[in-house]
């Protein structure tokens, strides 16, 4: 066990049986490639410096490329792959780094394997060596070793004066209720990668963890934890509602000028860009709403730094459909933010993208065999290509 173990013991992680599979792996002759074996300080610094990196000049309308730093789903509806598709569906150009493998389906969970840490170095410092990213989604970061290499690649690019958009999904719990985080990971999520964050979309018990307090029972308790969640560093803060028992799925979103309000300019990261928000443009007398039907309603409240908060609404899908929702939605928000004139208005964009996915999911029939008829417990993927499909 490595810290993954589930209260029931379901879950397992990288054991000496992974690890004797990885050697055995490296070790096959066709593999045995200079890269092979090599340990992270060496790959670093034979990286070239990322300041030394000029991009190539890109055509008009070239494509955003999108960097997710997450881990891997085999069913497809979570993790890299559910990412991947999102940005595609969005008209982004995806780059992936891996941080774990998962065997996991719609049902569960059965094993979590981390990317040894000097691995994920590796994938980000070549990658950023050679690509210039305009946007990052940071997913299941599954240790602390690896959170803490995540953090240390983003403060290195920053050091190098590039600030792609940053947003932290702060992974913890798979929607099966599976652990995909080890716990001493979670204080480096809110210390270490938090202050590095743009934005950060936790669900209900993934900011309560990271504030230290019991997870939120209504829209007002989010509300004010999206807040809280600001003063740990974050630019923007988004506490996801998908768990409340509410007719409609409300998220709350915290940050300078979100619902109108003027903001304090403190909505920085320490990324040296202005993370300033226009605003959301669509408020008619404090509610406004967007293309699928979600309505945002400012709660009226401003805090001393000038913060707003806006609960973001959309009519709750009746589906089994769910797996995978918060890394869908935390991949539009990245994908979408170098095209919108600020947060409010990319998470709105991002929400409407991620209702439409939701009200098409069940036109997919993913998971269930092997089950007596009618009686699958999974969940299944949202459609991430629901308005492209010519298939
Ligand atoms: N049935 C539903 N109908 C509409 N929106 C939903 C539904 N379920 C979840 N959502 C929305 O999906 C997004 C993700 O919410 P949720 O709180 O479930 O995140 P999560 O637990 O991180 O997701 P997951 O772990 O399943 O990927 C939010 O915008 C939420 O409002
Ligand atoms: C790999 C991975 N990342 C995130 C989630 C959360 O939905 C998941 N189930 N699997």
């Amino acid at each position: 066990m490595n810290g993954f173990g589930r209260d029931g013991g379901r879950v397992v992680s990288g054991s000496g049986r992974d690890a004797v599979g990885l050697a055995d792996v490296e070790q096959t002759p066709r593999l045995r490639s200079p890269d092979v074996g090599r340990s992270a300080v060496a790959t670093r610094a034979e990286a070239a410096p990322l300041a030394d990196v000029a991009p190539r000049v890109r055509p008009p309308g070239h494509p955003v490329v999108a960097l997710t730093i997450a881990g891997s789903d085999p069913s497809g509806g979570a993790g890299i792959q559910a990412d991947l598709k999102t940005f595609a569906a969005l008209g982004g150009y995806g780059c992936a780094v891996l941080t774990g493998l998962t065997a996991q389906s719609t049902t569960g969970v059965t094993r979590v394997h981390p990317v040894p840490a000097d691995m994920v170095s590796a994938q980000l410092d070549t990658l950023f060596a050679d690509v210039a990213v305009d946007t990052i989604k940071i997913g299941m970061t599954t240790d602390a070793a690896i959170a803490r290499t995540v953090a240390a690649a983003l403060r290195d690019l920053r050091a190098a004066g590039r600030t792609p958009f940053v947003v932290l999904d702060p992974v913890m719990v798979a929607t099966s209720g599976d652990r995909l985080l080890a716990p001493d990971a979670e204080a480096v999520l809110r210390d270490e990668l938090l202050p590095l964050a743009d934005l950060v979309t936790p669900n209900l018990p993934e900011a309560a963890v990271l504030l230290g307090v019991e997870p939120a029972r209504d829209g007002r308790e989010a509300a004010d934890q999206a807040r809280a969640l600001r003063a740990l560093g974050v630019g923007y803060a988004l506490v996801k509602g998908g768990h409340l028992d509410s007719a409609e799925s409300v998220d709350h979103l915290a940050g300078p000028g979100v619902g109108g309000v003027c903001g304090g300019g403190n909505g920085g990261t320490g990324a040296g860009r202005d993370n300033g928000d226009s605003g959301g443009g669509n408020r008619v007398g404090g509610v406004g709403t967007t293309g699928n039907g979600a309505v945002g309603d400012d709660l009226g409240e401003v805090s001393p730094g000038g913060d707003g908060v806006v609960a973001l609404a959309a009519p709750r899908v009746p589906t089994r459909n769910t797996h995978g929702t918060g890394c869908t939605l935390s991949s539009a928000c990245a994908v979408l933010r170098p095209a919108h004139d600020g947060w409010e208005p990319a998470v709105r964009a991002a929400k409407d993208y991620l209702t439409g996915a939701l009200q098409a999911a069940d036109s997919l029939v993913i998971g269930g065999t092997g089950t007596t008829s009618g009686r699958w417990q999974g969940h299944g993927p949202v459609d991430h290509a629901h308005a492209t499909r010519r298939t």
